[in-house]
């Protein structure tokens, strides 16, 4: 049986202890060389010979020759190979010899035999020759089993010397019986051997199946201890994620609370820096409250000071005041008597106006313009003004014109001079602001709640739209007439707001063209019809139906309206060529204001004639119309040679001129009928020609050569209204 045991091994490759020293259970080496099959049944068989021989001494001998010769073959097959083998303790002759007692059973005594190897072939020599002389046999080989049949004598026996191979029998029959025996001590010894070995091998049955019980149990408690590691692991898998996880959160709130450290880090560096910004307001602070207190010191001193001023001033308030009431009634009485003072200067000022007539001619020259002064100095050659307050215009005819002589017979002078006397002569050089300064007290008198009618006659070109509107370059210098009176309106009922007045304002603006009115401040897309009618209390207010009138509160508003109506005019034009210089435009301001302090009212009275220098006045109600109007060019209009459309439009022109002229002249002589209906622009302004309106008519002048019979014209024309009286201007009393 094999001993030899396969060393335990733990999972993890470490070795388990051997229950025994492999030493221990290490069988004899003799044993170990396995025989083959051949010599095992030799062997065998050879034991069983022997035995029967020895056993049974009745064998003869050639069964015992034949015994002996199969055991000596049976050892001489076995000898050679334990004399080449290296095992020591196979060949040794000394384990053959040992004796077999109870000692030899004992592991012990086994083990000084394993100590001696290994055991060289000298000494293996050594014990065969001692071997051989205890036995008197020489040791036999396979090669020498045959010598013994030899050696009794190598030279062979005559078969006939049956004595001599008799005793060579015996002898050899001798020394077979000896080595027999020595075969039957070493079989004894064998067995022992054997039992010993048996004996040897239960014990280590046990030892294994101990050892096996060990495994068994070390398997279990390694199975435990792979279960517990296995739990362990498990365990400190979960523990590991757990930590793994704690660890993850500790790192997130580390990093969070390293993120509001940096935070707070920031919050205490500004605070920080804010209180050190503080400690150095602080100490600002106190130096300035150091200077305060002895400023405080120096005020309470003043404060007393001023203490006893107070009182002494308030005794002086006290005495004030008396005098601020007794002011108070006298500048109340003052305004009433301011108030009464102005209303005196409105009679004054408008009876002044009357005085002056109830139409005014102006005349104005324009300048020469453009091409007009090539070769001029600017000198006008057939005109002049020869009076200091300006009121004449002396016009002369240069070379040998012939006039007409029903054109001059009122204005004619030797050598073709004709004088025209006017209210007022604007030379070329006169500003705007000169000729606005003239009509400006008209202007009042229309806040005062007169009808005001402003005409600028004159023929195409002599400065009518420049005089009434002004150019349109945006110069304030160069404004005209209808803004500078818009612009004085609005000063002046700034000034009169403090009396107690308070104006309303209706704008509109119209042109009549082809006695046609046409709205300048509607939408020029529709086509609306306008007529002129009578309206209002008493059927005297004039009034043009579908036309635009817009309340204005303020000058800028005023502005608007004219832009837009200029705009409406120069879309017209372009449809209609020159349709500015035959169209008449009439811009209409009507104001209403009253007094609240003295009750009065402006009221326009159309139907009452009487002068106000006649009545006792009370104004229980004012209002009055501002007519600016831009007459179509007044030059000869020839019918002869027009005609269509054009001649209609000339026919137009000459015949509204033409009937306001007579209108003006039936007013001067009080004529019972006023041919106002006869034409647009007389039925529009029918009030403010007559009655209490005031009218103020610009002759507008060329300065060219070229255009004297237009000039001569136009100033006859204007010399004869301006010869006019048409009535007083009148307020109704109620
Ligand atoms: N006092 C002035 N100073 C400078 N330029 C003037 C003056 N009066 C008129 N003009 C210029 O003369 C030209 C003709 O004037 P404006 O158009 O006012 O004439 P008008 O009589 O209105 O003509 P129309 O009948 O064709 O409308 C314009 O170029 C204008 O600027």
């Amino acid at each position: 049986m094999d001993v030899q045991r396969k060393p335990l091994i733990t999972q993890n490759g470490s070795r388990l202890p051997q229950p025994q020293s492999q030493s221990k259970l290490k069988p004899p080496t003799s044993f170990k060389r396995p025989r083959s099959p051949d010599e095992v049944s030799a062997c065998k068989r050879s034991r069983r010979d022997t035995s029967t021989s020895s056993s049974n001494e009745t064998l003869n001998s050639s069964t015992v020759s034949i015994s002996i010769t199969s055991s000596k073959q049976c050892l001489s097959s076995s000898v050679p190979k334990l004399r080449n083998s290296k095992s020591t303790s196979t060949l040794r002759p000394s384990v053959l010899k040992q004796p077999s007692t109870s000692k030899t059973k004992s592991t012990a005594t086994v083990k000084p035999i394993s100590r001696q190897a290994p055991v060289s072939n000298k000494t293996t020599s050594g014990n065969v020759s001692r071997a051989v002389e205890s036995t008197g046999v020489e040791p036999t080989t396979s090669n020498s089993t045959a010598k013994p049949t030899a050696a009794g004598g190598n030279r062979k026996r005559p078969t006939w010397d049956l004595k001599g191979r008799l005793q060579d029998m015996e002898e050899l029959l001798r020394s077979q019986d000896v080595h027999s025996q020595t075969l039957a001590t070493q079989l004894t010894d064998y067995n022992q051997r054997i039992a010993y070995l048996e004996s040897q091998k239960n014990q280590l049955s046990d030892v294994v199946s101990q050892k096996e019980q060990q495994t068994s149990d070390a398997s279990k408690q390694i199975t435990n201890l792979r279960n517990q590691l296995k739990n362990a692991e498990d365990e400190f898998n979960s523990m590991k994620r757990k930590y793994q996880q704690e660890l993850d959160d500790l790192n997130f709130a580390n990093t969070s609370l390293k993120r509001q450290r940096e935070a707070l880090e920031g919050d205490i560096l500004a605070l920080q820096q804010e209180t050190s910004g503080l400690k150095s307001t602080m100490s600002q602070l106190t130096s300035a409250q150091a200077g305060l207190n002895a400023e405080l010191e120096s005020t309470k001193l003043l404060l007393d000071q001023s203490v006893k001023d107070g009182k002494d001033k308030d005794a002086e308030i006290q005495q004030l005041k008396k005098d601020i009431l007794a002011h108070l009634a006298t500048i109340d009485e003052n305004n009433a008597k301011l108030r009464e003072h102005e209303t005196e200067r409105r009679k004054l000022h408008n009876s002044i106006q009357e005085l002056k007539g109830n139409i005014r001619v102006f005349c104005r020259v324009r300048p020469l313009i453009g091409d007009e002064t090539l070769g001029n100095d600017g000198s006008l050659q057939h005109m002049s003004f020869p009076d200091i307050e300006g009121k004449i215009l002396e016009l002369e005819k240069i070379g040998d014109v012939s006039l007409n002589e029903s054109t001059i017979s009122a204005a004619r002078r030797a050598n073709n001079k004709y004088e025209f006397n006017f209210d007022k002569v604007f030379q070329p050089t006169s500003t705007q602001a000169e000729v606005f300064e003239e009509i400006s007290q008209l202007i009042q008198s229309a806040l005062d709640g007169y009808n005001v009618c402003i005409f600028a006659y004159g023929q195409t070109g002599s400065g009518k739209t420049y005089t009434m509107e002004g150019p349109n370059t945006g110069d304030p210098e160069t404004i005209g007439m209808i803004p500078r009176a818009v612009m004085q309106i609005f000063d002046t009922i700034r000034g009169l707001e403090d009396n107690g007045w308070q104006y309303q304002f209706e704008a509109s603006f119209l042109e009549i063209y082809n006695e046609t009115i046409r709205d300048l401040l509607g939408n020029l897309k529709e086509e609306v019809k306008h007529e002129i009618k009578l309206a209002g209390q008493g059927n005297n207010e004039v009034v043009v139906t579908n036309l635009t009138v817009v309340p204005v509160t303020t000058e800028k508003q005023i502005h608007a309206l004219l832009k837009t109506a200029a705009q409406n005019r120069a879309v017209a034009e372009t449809k209609c060529n020159e349709r500015s210089s035959r169209s008449h435009s009439v811009f209409r301001l009507k104001i209403t204001g009253s007094n609240e302090f003295t009750g009065e009212k402006c009221q326009d009275l159309k139907e009452s004639c009487r002068s106000i220098l006649e009545q006792d006045h009370v104004y229980p109600d004012s209002s009055g119309t501002l007519n600016l109007v831009d007459l179509a060019g007044s030059e000869r209009l020839k019918e002869s040679g027009s005609e269509g459309q054009r001649l209609k439009e000339t026919q137009n022109i000459n015949k509204s001129l033409s009937n306001l002229g007579i209108v003006i002249l039936a007013l001067a002589n009080k004529d019972s009928h006023i041919p106002y209906r006869n034409s647009k622009l007389t039925y529009l302004l029918q009030n403010s020609l007559g009655g209490n309106s005031k009218t103020l008519m610009f002759v507008n002048v060329s300065p060219k050569e070229d255009n004297f019979q237009e000039t001569l014209n136009s100033l006859r024309f204007a010399t004869k209204v301006n010869q006019c009286n048409i009535g007083t201007a009148t307020k109704k009393i109620k």
